[in-house]
Parts: structure tokens; sequence; C-alpha cells
């Protein structure tokens, strides 16, 4: 009742600011169109004088002086109520020193700019009645006197001015609900952020993605990147994980041909200051600035630090929401964003790693818009890395390239099997381009493999009824987090295994790597695949059936865009075979076999006689590195025979996956456990 009552209050008091605000607005355009006006066409007006309408000329001194001090009357006044309303006040102080200099400047200013910058100085500070009301009394006043354009431009614009801007004839949020009452300040404070708002979110429901270049000042980004590469030296980024979550209780599996990120996951929050004695991982009360709340349901990995060393991603994510909210403002379908995750930052180390096609919402996981951030300062063409889009833009709409594709953003069409044509879209990851797009099934999208590493910023933001549907049927955020990722690796494996199929039936002459493929083909091998021995272990799971199956690709893609071809690829179960023995292929002397038994987990690198270094990594994977100068510690000469028992493993499958850059061949063995995905 009581804050019924204090709203109540506060709404009358805005209310009142903003008549104020508005009638100040009305005097100070008389004064100053008067002043103006007056200046450019003295003579015409003396003449007027001396000659016909004394009246008028009375009319327009009274009019200036009463103007002139009632304006200041009032801005005194204004100022003295001051700070309580500042952000009102500086918008109004900055739209009054634009009049004014607009008029004050009367080589760049004509009657027609001045009169122009008061229909948008009305429009701006909502008071459309007010400023109508003055311009008419300026066409009146010069009603009758030389030129005659004066009094007809001056009507005209008192028409402009009692007419709605463009964009708020698209606006589709309530501005009568509090909850937008910031988003609606920002809308008429400032007319071209809107109108350019409108225009990012146009092209958002007409393409279902919409590219944003230039999004942070340059100091900004700078500190934002540097934030960026500190949270990865210090070994804050992990791979990104296909299924599992909870560290400790549930395995990890990391498919680097699938998905080859390292992924942090962090609020904006700065890392523990002992001295304060504050808590690390809290989640601050989002500012005025930044006000689109967190949730905690992105902590997917608690394990993993969620501190933030820096001001750039607090900088960065406030400049996010704002922008998210404007467009949202005019696009029914975003009207329930009320939260989003944290950062998801990500480094794709390079060697032609990449994410494979998705979706990020497949299944009403409410994830609604995803909004992706590069910080890649020296990206150049040739690099990979590309983020792909396949989108088939609104049939409503015209069809045509995308809107707003520079230079560097391809796109290239084909007809999807319902007839509408996808195109698909490649976008350079170079810093300070953000992407937005529809997390559900109209934008399926991939991260090209990339030759060098990639920084990003990711962030979802959820539509809050579709996210409380997904959150009741899942228990809590943090489960429906998971099953998101599960629900992901799931697609990913049907993927795979759809590709492998089809691998198998395409003739080896298609078998044909893009350039950008090159650094890995001549590095890679052949892959393993389970042995047949029976054994009566649990049926593998989804993930597991995964890790076995994927063994067979290697991270070989095609450039052909929608459907990876898996060049090289041996069936499960059966023996493996050398890349070697692949026409198309340049030959390798790596080789290795996975053996699988009952008691046993077996892998057997050779690595033709060169030193191995062998690395146990928190009993999940193992890491066989191949160098051609033994580096230290557990190294030992190939062939190799690793037992995943033996070391402890307890594994019934082991993934292997490749990363080859300049001479160096990484293994990476992982071992799953039964049922634990
Ligand atoms: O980093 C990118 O460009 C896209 C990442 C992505 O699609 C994802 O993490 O779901
Ligand atoms: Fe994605």
């Amino acid at each position: 009742m009581i804050h019924q009552h204090r709203q109540q209050e506060r709404e009358r008091e805005s209310q009142r600011e903003k008549k104020s605000h508005c009638m100040q607005a009305g005097m100070h355009c008389r004064y100053m169109l008067t002043i103006d006006l007056s200046d450019m066409y003295w003579s015409d007006i003396i003449l007027f004088l001396l000659s016909r309408c004394l009246s008028l000329s009375l009319s327009l001194s009274l009019s200036l002086s009463l103007s002139l001090s009632l304006s200041l009357g009032c801005w005194q006044g204004e100022w003295a109520r001051g700070a309580r309303h500042g952000r009102h006040r500086k918008a109004l102080k900055k739209a009054l020193d634009g009049v004014e200099r607009a008029l004050t400047q009367p080589k760049s200013s004509t009657p027609d700019t001045a009169l122009k910058r008061c229909v948008e100085l009305g429009q701006q500070l909502g008071c459309v009645e007010e400023m109508a009301a003055a311009l008419t009394e300026i066409a009146q006043a010069f009603q009758g006197t030389q030129p005659a354009p004066v009094a007809s431009s001056a009507a005209a614009a008192a028409a402009a001015a009692k007419q709605q801007p463009h964009w708020q004839h698209d606006l589709a949020l309530d501005s009568t609900n509090p909850r937008y009452a910031h988003v609606s300040q920002l809308l008429t404070e400032a007319p071209d952020v809107a109108e350019y708002a409108h225009g990012l979110a146009l092209t958002l429901q007409r393409q279902h993605y919409v590219v944003v270049d230039r999004v942070l000042d340059d100091h900004v980004l700078r500190q934002f990147i540097h934030e960026v590469k500190s949270a990865h030296r210090d070994g804050n980024l992990k791979p990104g994980q296909l299924a599992g979550g909870r560290a400790g209780a549930n395995t990890k599996y990391v498919l680097g041909h699938v998905r080859g990120d390292q992924v942090g996951w962090f609020n904006q929050d700065p890392c523990h200051d002992s001295s304060s004695g504050r808590a690390e991982l809290a989640i601050t009360e989002e500012t005025a600035s930044d006000p689109t709340p967190t949730t905690e349901s992105a902590q997917a990995d608690r394990s993993q630090p969620r501190c933030w060393q820096g001001s750039g991603l607090r900088a960065f994510t406030s400049r996010m929401n704002t922008l998210v909210q404007l467009i949202a403002a005019f696009v029914p379908e975003l009207q329930r964003i009320e939260s989003r995750s944290e950062a998801m930052i990500t480094c794709y180390p390079g060697n032609s790693t990449r994410y494979i096609r998705h979706c990020d919402n497949p299944h009403r996981n409410g994830r609604k818009l995803t909004v992706l951030f590069y910080l890649n300062e020296e990206w150049q063409p040739g690099d990979g890395g590309e983020v792909r889009l396949f989108v088939t833009p609104d049939e409503h709409q015209h069809a045509a390239a995308p809107a707003d594709s520079d230079d560097e953003t391809e796109a290239s069409a084909s007809p999807t099997p319902s007839g509408s044509v996808e195109q698909a879209v490649t976008i350079p990851p170079r810093a300070n381009t953000m992407v937005i797009f529809f997390s559900d099934r109209r934008v399926p999208h991939e991260v090209l493999p990339t030759n060098v590493p990639r920084f990003a910023a990711t962030h979802w933001f959820y539509d809050a009824d579709e996210r409380a549907e997904a959150e009741a049927s899942a228990g809590t955020a943090f489960e429906l987090d998971q099953q998101i990722e599960e629900e992901r690796i799931r697609r990913e494996i049907e993927k795979f295994e759809a590709t492998q199929a089809q691998a198998q039936m395409v003739p080896a002459k298609n078998q044909v790597n893009s350039p950008r493929d090159e650094p890995m083909a001549s590095d890679v091998i052949a892959a393993a695949a389970t042995g047949g021995a029976s054994h009566n272990k649990p049926a593998m799971t989804a993930a597991t059936t995964a890790a076995a199956s994927t063994t067979a690709d290697l991270g070989m893609t095609s450039d052909s865009g929608r459907d990876e071809a898996t060049p090289v690829s041996a069936p499960v179960g059966s023996p493996i075979e050398s890349a070697s023995d692949s026409p198309g292929h340049t030959p390798t002397a790596w080789s290795h076999r996975v053996q699988k038994s009952d008691d046993a987990l077996i892998v057997r690198v050779d690595t033709d006689g060169l030193p191995v270094e062998v690395h146990v990594d928190n009993e999940q994977y193992i890491s066989i590195t191949v160098k051609s100068q033994a580096p230290g510690t557990l190294s030992t000469r190939s062939p190799l025979v690793l037992d995943a028992k033996a070391l402890g493993m307890d594994a019934t499958t082991l993934s292997v996956k490749h990363i080859a850059k300049s001479g160096v061949i990484k293994l990476k063995a992982q071992a799953l456990r039964p049922g634990n995905t």
C-alpha cells in the first residue's frame, strides 16, 4: 500500500517535472527563435515597425523580454531543484544547448534548421503540444512580414511538432509499465539513438540477425580485450564442454573437432579483494546503467572462477544491455526479456578449432537472443573463425541480400526442403563487431575452423516465460543449463552420425579440403574406432557413443557450408586405417589404435620413434604430446601403449583428438565412464 502510494507520488512528481520542462523548452525556443529571426530579418522588421504594425512590434519585443525573464526564472528554478532530476535535467540541457548552437550560428543556421531543431526538441522531450503552441505563436508573429516563408515555415514546423516521431509507430513496449521507464526515457531523450535502434530492430525482424559495428569506444574495447586475454593467460578458460557440468560429479568431455573453444563464465564483478571482505562470487544488484539482471543460471560450472579483473566487461555488458533493450522496445516477441546469462568468454586456440552447426535454443530452453561480441583486433581474411549463420529471412519481408551486410559479410543462398531460401551469412570475428540473433531454430550457426587464437564474449538473453517453463520442467536453472548443454550434444551427435554415414558413401574424390583446412590436412591421421571385444558394461550413453563414434573424424572439415562431410573416416568398430591409405591426403607417419576389452582400454600410439610426453589430466584426459624435441619429464619413446585402467581412469571408451600446429602433434585422449554423462 505504502509502496503503491509512493509510486503514485513519484509518477505525479515526474509529470510535474515534465510539464515544467516542456514549458521551459517551449519558451526557450520561442525566445531563441524570436531573437534569431529578428536578427536575421531586422531590416524587414524595422521597416515593418516603422510603417505598418506597431502592435506586432510591441508583441515581438514583449514576447522577447517576457520570454527572456520567464526563461531565466524558470532556468534558475530548475537549477535549484537540481540534482534530484539529474538525468532529465542533463538531457534537457544538452538539447537546449543544441538549439542554442543551431540558432546562434547564423552561417550554419537558417530559419528552417532552427525551426526543425525546435520540432526535434519537442519530440525529444515528449513536449509536442507545448512546442507546437510555441511555434504557432512564432508563425502568427511573423504573419504578414517579409520574407513570407518565415511565417509559413513556422506554421509547418508547428504542424510537424504535433506529429509523433516516425519510430514511435513501431514501439512495442508498454511505455506506461514502470519496468520500461528507463527505456522510454532513453528513447525520448535521444531520438537519434531511438531511430538507430529502430533500424536495428527492423533488420533483426526481417533477417533474424543483425550485425552492429563499433559497439565500444576504442579505449573501452582495448581494456576489454586486455581483460579477456589476461583471463585466458591466467588459465581461467577451460575446454568447452559438450555435456555434463557439475565439477567432480559428472564426467565432462571435450570433442575438439565438434567444439574446440576454451570457455569461462563470468559476471562483471571484480575479483575478491581480501581487504574488503566481500564475497567473491556474489552477483551484484544491477545498476541503472546495467539494468538487465543476470541470473545464476549460466553458472554451469561453479568450479570455474567467475570474478573478473577490470572494468571492461562491466562497460561492455552495460552497453550491450542498453542496446538490446532499445532494440527490444520495437520487437513484440522480445517484450518478455528480463534477464540474461553471465558472460561466456571463449577462446578458440587456433589449430582449426571450430564449433559445428547448431542451434542455441532448439527446444524452448528460454534463450531468446544470442549476442556475440568479438575481440580480435588483428583478424585478417584467411585467419578463419568466422561465424556462419544460416538464416531464412522472414517471407513477409523482402528477403534479398542482408540489409546490413558490409564488404566482409558474405552471403550465399540455397533452397531449403520447404522451398524457402536459406542464406549462409559469414561474418568475420573482427574486434568491436556484435552479432545479435534469435537463439531458436531460425538461426542455426557454426564457427568455421580458426587458424589463429580467436576471442569472443557470448551472452544469452532470456524470455522470462519460456525460461520459467523450462526451469519448471528441469527443476532449477542450474539443471536447466545442464539440460541445454545435453540437448546440444545430442544434436551434435546426431549430426556427426549422419555425416559419418554420409562420408562412408562419399567417394574419395569428393573428399577435398578447402585451403582453410590445409594446416590440418597435412598433419592429420586417420582415427581409431573402438575395438570389437564384447563386454558386459552398461549400454553406452549418447555421449559416450559420440565420443567413440567421433573418433573417426579428426577435425578435417569441408568448407561446403551446411553439412560437414567427414573426409576420412573409419566406421565405428572397424580396424584403424592410416590417412595415407586414403587417396587425396598427404600421408603421415602417425597412427594410433584404440583397443578395448572388459578390463582394459588401451591406446597404442606409433609416432615413428619420436619421443612423446604423456600427461594424465584430472583422471579424465590423457594428453599425448609428440614433439621433435623431447620436452622433459614423463617422456617416453613410441610406440607407446597406454592402459587407461592402469592410469586409474577406469574407462570404457577413448576418444582421440589431434591438434596440429607447426610440427607438434598433440593427441588428446579422453576417457569416459559409462552412465555418467
Ligand atoms: O563464438 C561464436 O562466434 C559462436 C559461439 C556459439 O555459437 C556458441 O557458443 O553457442
Ligand atoms: Fe551457438
